[in-house]
């Protein structure tokens, strides 16, 4: 599975998307150290603040599965710039990928910006805080 095919399955999640009130689609693609792919899409609801990501979607249903390790995960919408995760899911993504795991962000007109999880949140709020 390499970034294009992740990519590829991201768009496919994308068409899922149950988003009545935003009309927005997003699909994301969770590629597994096992070589699963998890796929992921978002989810809104009448009680706006109860809509979930695509991009938590995909993470927990692989979390859930037992699926822990994590490769790399692609994100992508119909926007302008490469889709920018909202802060939900970038505090979600920092606690259960490794700093280093990457992340595409794309579009649909194929633009593709390549970070790492340590990038997206910078001195984000970790478990070791809860901690003296
Ligand atoms: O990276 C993003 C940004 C937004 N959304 C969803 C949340 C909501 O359903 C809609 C508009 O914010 O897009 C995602 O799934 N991922
Ligand atoms: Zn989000």
């Amino acid at each position: 599975m390499d970034k294009k095919q992740l990519i590829e399955e991201a768009i496919s999640a994308r068409e899922y998307a149950y988003v009545p009130y935003s009309k927005f689609k997003v699909g994301a693609a969770l590629l597994t150290d096992e070589g699963e792919v998890f796929k992921g899409c978002n989810i809104e609801n009448a009680a706006y603040s109860m809509c979930n990501c695509a991009e938590r979607t995909a993470l927990f249903k692989a979390y859930s599965e037992g699926y822990k390790n994590y490769k790399a995960l692609a994100v992508v919408a119909d926007t302008e710039r490469p889709v920018p995760p909202c802060g939900a899911c970038r505090q979600v993504i920092s606690e259960l990928c490794g700093p280093d795991m990457k992340v595409f962000l794309t579009n649909l007109k194929g633009d593709i910006q390549e970070i790492s999880v340590s990038e997206l949140l910078p001195g984000a709020f970790s478990p070791e805080d809860l901690h003296e």
